[in-house]
């Protein structure tokens, strides 16, 4: 965190004028990298225009559209195009990059910690979801992507020199236990304004989260609606499966070169005991423990 203030490339964020504003009913969800990102993408985008888009079986944008298409990153596909002339862009709707489905309200989102977020987003009305995942699968999560990532001409990142940055909190947002600290926090002083989802926690109970998550961004499901079936249906359509096998995850690519296969993996729970030694997973679990110690924020 220390490094991404004193950090060049970030420092445009901080020097946002009040007038790059945002509208009041603009959604942001935030993440540390790995947690999910791309599923709650999927899940908040047909939430919010289920009535623009109530057919999940044809005409639906995440059909024919990777979730990271429909919420941009602010850091990544909104901020950085303008970073060579230090120009904020305005935050409102107009300025998503052009994908014909443009949602109402306007959804963003961003990796950044709490710390580093522009006080425009701090001090507006809107939303903020975050979502976190348990450490040892977004390690591992993490591990595979940049691996996956990395041209093939240069040597992998191996497990134990990517674990001990990790540990280190040597992260490119900071240490992720700073990172569900800092939204922890805010999420427990202001609960109208930070949802905190875990990942594991939807897996398990995804009907009960998906319809907080609804409620929570007002867009509450009518009981007529879900005796229709339609938060099986969202969550059907956003689906590890589902989603993966599409033809536009399974081959297409972000305009900044990622292969939309490379936000899939196995999208399960547990998945570290398959990587990590059991001396590994202790570590890291202790030095989370620590770490989170008295701020009721577990894993
Ligand atoms: N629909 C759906 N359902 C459940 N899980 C899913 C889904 N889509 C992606 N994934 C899994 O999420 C992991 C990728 O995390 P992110 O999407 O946060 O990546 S990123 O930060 O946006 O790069 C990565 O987890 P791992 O499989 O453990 O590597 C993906 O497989």
């Amino acid at each position: 965190m220390r490094s991404l203030k004193n950090s060049k490339t970030w420092l445009f964020l901080y020097q946002e004028k009040k007038s790059s504003s945002l509208n009041d009913k603009d959604i942001i969800l935030v993440s540390t990298p790995k947690s999910g990102t791309t599923w709650l993408k999927a899940i908040i985008f047909s939430l919010v225009n289920r009535s623009t888009f109530p057919d999940t079986k044809q005409n639906h944008p995440l059909l024919t559209t990777n979730p990271h298409v429909l919420v941009p990153f602010l850091e990544l596909n909104l901020f950085l195009p303008s970073k060579s002339k230090l120009v904020i862009p305005n935050l409102i709707s107009s300025s998503i990059p052009s994908n014909n489905y443009d949602s109402n309200p306007s959804l963003f989102s961003t990796h950044l910690p709490y710390v580093s977020l522009p006080e425009s987003i701090k001090t507006s009305p809107c939303k903020l979801v975050y979502l976190c995942r348990n450490p040892k699968d977004v390690f591992i999560s993490l591990w595979h992507f940049t691996n996956r990532l990395r041209p093939q001409n240069l040597a992998k990142n191996t497990m134990e020199e990517s674990f001990e940055k990790f540990c280190n909190g040597v992260s490119l947002y900071g240490p992720f236990w700073d990172h569900s600290l800092g939204y922890w926090e805010v999420s427990l002083e202001c609960p109208e304004k930070v949802l905190f989802l875990n990942y594991d926690k939807i897996k398990k109970e995804p009907f009960l989260h998906v319809k907080k998550l609804a409620e929570f961004l007002g867009f509450p499901f009518s009981l007529e609606e879900e005796a229709n079936g339609d938060v099986a249906r969202i969550l059907e359509l956003c689906s590890f499966d589902n989603l993966s096998n599409l033809v536009v995850n399974k081959s297409g690519r972000l305009s900044s070169g990622e292969e939309n296969k490379t936000f899939f993996r196995r999208g399960e729970v547990g998945d570290w005991i398959n990587y990590m030694t059991p001396e590994m997973a202790e570590r890291l679990d202790s030095l989370v423990e620590k770490k989170l110690h008295g701020s009721g924020l577990e894993f």
